[in-house]
């Protein structure tokens, strides 16, 4: 026998573009929405049909919880022993976010004891997942980390890449590239000069350096305010110099986590005045 959304109460953890969404298909089933989000304003949610209230009051309201937040250390076992403790028995869950975010170890112990009724999943904390125990419990739906993958998703992946594409050579700020806003300013002639200086004032440093063990700080500093905007990629130009050897090939993108791991602390400083070096 199944059981109807209908007139039940589904929490939503995480408010923000998916959590929004998925309240307003589930308010056509007919679902009672309340949420928790610590970064969206409460009455921005009840705009969208969602009451938001602590979660210490949301976990046993819940007939359904999904969660759609990130996986970061405050969202780390949302959903753990204590948590599913203060459900309702039975209560369902899904989670189609970021394995982990509910505890897995817990959510097995719940669904044996029955405090949790069924669990949709779609990500896990290793994926493909080597422990079958959720997957093949009989009360958990899993799927294969595809919550993203349809021909419209895909579609509008590629357009959102060439968009990027087409700005980053406009010199325009690249929307949603997280490693990569350096790439805007170096597409002018004068630029590419000064990353060949950049990058032969780090491989002059390396060939200075005659211990084996990399500097553990270089501070490069430039005169003048037309030097200012140059600062970024300067900085991470001397640092490709100074990482480049047999085997290792950074790049303006990828050479500060690099030299992060290598101990290194890379800081632009733009000095203004005469005394600078
Ligand atoms: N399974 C899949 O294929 C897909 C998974 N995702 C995942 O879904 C999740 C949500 O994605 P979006 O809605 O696009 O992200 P978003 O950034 O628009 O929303 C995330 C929301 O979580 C909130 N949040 C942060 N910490 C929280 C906490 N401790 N408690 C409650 N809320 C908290 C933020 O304030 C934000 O409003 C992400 O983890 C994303 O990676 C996204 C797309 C596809
Ligand atoms: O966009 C997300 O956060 C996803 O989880 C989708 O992942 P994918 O791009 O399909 O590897």
């Amino acid at each position: 026998m199944g059981s109807e959304l209908f007139g039940k109460v589904l929490g939503i953890v995480g408010l923000g573009r998916i959590g929004k969404e998925v309240a307003s298909r589930m308010q056509s089933f007919g679902m009672r929405t309340i949420g928790y989000d610590p970064i969206t304003p409460p009455q921005v949610s009840a705009s969208w049909g969602v009451e938001q209230m602590p979660l210490e009051e949301l976990w046993p309201q819940c007939d359904y919880i999904t969660v759609h937040t990130p996986l970061m250390p405050s969202t780390v076992g949302l959903l753990n022993d204590e948590s599913f403790a203060k459900c309702k028995k039975g209560v369902k869950v899904v989670n189609c976010a970021r394995g982990g975010i509910i505890d897995e170890a817990a959510l097995l112990r719940a669904l044996e004891s029955g405090q949790c009724g069924g669990a949709g999943l779609d990500v896990f904390v290793e994926e493909p997942p080597k422990d079958r125990a959720l997957v093949e419990h009989p009360n958990v739906i899993s799927c294969p980390h595809l919550g993203a993958s349809t021909k419209e998703a895909q579609a509008r992946c590629g357009e959102d890449i060439a968009l990027q594409m087409v700005d980053m050579v406009n010199g325009r700020k690249l929307i949603g590239a997280v490693n990569a806003q350096i790439l805007v300013s170096t597409f002018t002639e004068e630029s590419h000069q000064l990353i060949r200086l950049g990058e032969a004032v780090g491989a002059l440093l390396q060939a200075c350096t005659t211990s084996n063990k990399p500097l553990s700080s270089v501070q490069i500093t430039t005169l003048g305010d037309s030097m200012k905007t140059s600062t970024s990629y300067l900085s991470s130009s001397v640092l490709v110099g100074l990482l480049k050897h047999d085997g290792c090939s950074p790049n303006l993108i990828n050479v500060l986590s690099l030299s992060k791991e290598a101990g290194n602390q890379g800081k632009p400083e733009p000095l203004r005045g005469r005394r600078g070096v």
